[in-house]
């Protein structure tokens, strides 16, 4: 089997992308975070207090014939931004663009944190990290695409996320349509559940490719894209007016500046970041002053491929064993 369904962003300056699911019987339609850093399949319930509920679509249990408790089971989430939601859980039939799971985890919320009931055009997650990342307890519950990858033609996934524009995720297949050349694939660490892997090094505009290994995660459902101080830097001294502000938490620059592009290394093949993906978005509507869509990662613990990084290229998540990621140009 394979499935195919949109990557469609939640705002004007791609915040999240968000893809249509269905859960239950008859099916309740969600659009959700597909989400490659995590490993929880949650959504806005009717289990949510009305009070955290602002405009979401939510999934009943109640209103579905095939919905089932799982009895005893907690699940409490919390994620590196500081945002977070935890709540009970049900099985449930699952769909993502045709492919369908029957028994899928589907963790309710009971409570959700304030960044999550603003973001209104979001009803909840889908974790796509490794199993072993997630918090059900005292069992701990399968992602989507560990349930789904016996049915499917090929262990894959790919995101093909687009600047400002809808893009899709594909199960089962790699399609060939997507991408020009071949697929470039690097290993993937599955230690502590993360897509995480290294860059073969970066270059800043038309400067010189520096090579060196940069390990982080591949995380479709983080915004930016999160380097160490010392490459965040560099970038940066290109940019006139920019400065890295204890204010606005990080980068930021007139909006009017030129920005270079940022050029990135997996094994010996390059995928260049336009400059208009780094020039994120203004700190206020009506400020001439922007903010980067690269930040620095020093105090995240971690690097952090996101969706600034992610969109320059096609992704192929592979679950195969051992398990590998592949980068396309587009
Ligand atoms: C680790 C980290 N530190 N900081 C500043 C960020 C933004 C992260 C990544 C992160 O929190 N991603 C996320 C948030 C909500 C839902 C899904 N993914």
């Amino acid at each position: 089997d394979t499935g195919s369904a949109a990557a469609v962003p939640i705002n004007e300056v791609d915040i999240a992308y968000v893809t249509p699911v269905t859960v239950g019987t008859p099916p309740q339609t969600l659009m959700l975070d597909l989400d490659t850093g995590s490993s929880d399949l949650w959504v806005f319930s009717s289990l949510t207090p009305s009070s955290q509920v602002r405009g979401q679509e939510i999934y009943s249990p109640a209103k579905s014939s095939t919905s089932k408790l799982l009895s005893g089971h907690t699940w409490s989430i919390r994620y590196g931004d500081g945002s977070g939601s935890r709540g009970t859980v049900y099985t449930d039939n699952f769909t993502i663009g045709g492919l369908e799971v029957e028994s899928q985890a589907v963790q309710t919320a009971q409570e959700v944190s304030s960044s999550f009931t603003q973001e209104q055009s979001l009803d909840g997650l889908v974790g796509l990290g490794f199993s072993t990342l997630n918090t059900v307890r005292p069992s701990s519950q399968l992602t989507f695409f560990d349930n789904a990858r016996p049915k499917l033609d090929e262990e894959v996934f790919t995101a093909d996320l687009k600047y400002h524009a809808t893009g899709s995720y594909d199960f089962g297949f790699i399609d060939r349509a997507k991408y020009t050349g071949n697929i470039t694939y690097t290993p993937v660490q599955q230690s502590p559940g993360y897509w995480t892997h290294s860059l073969s090094g970066y270059a800043v505009g038309s400067g010189a490719f520096q090579s060196t290994q940069i390990q982080g995660i591949s995380d479709t459902g983080t915004t930016l894209l999160y380097l160490p101080t010392a490459i965040v830097t560099a970038y940066y001294r290109q940019v006139q007016g920019a400065q890295n502000s204890q204010y606005y938490g990080g980068y930021v620059f007139p909006c009017s500046s030129t920005l270079p592009t940022f050029t990135f290394g997996i094994e010996g093949a390059r995928f260049t970041i336009p400059a208009s993906y780094i020039n994120y978005t203004r700190i206020s509507p009506t400020s001439s002053t922007c903010y980067g869509g690269l930040q620095s990662s020093s105090g995240l613990g971690i690097n952090i491929f996101g969706d600034v990084a992610l969109k320059a290229a096609f992704v192929v998540f592979s679950g195969t064993n051992p398990p590998r990621i592949g980068f396309g140009t587009k």
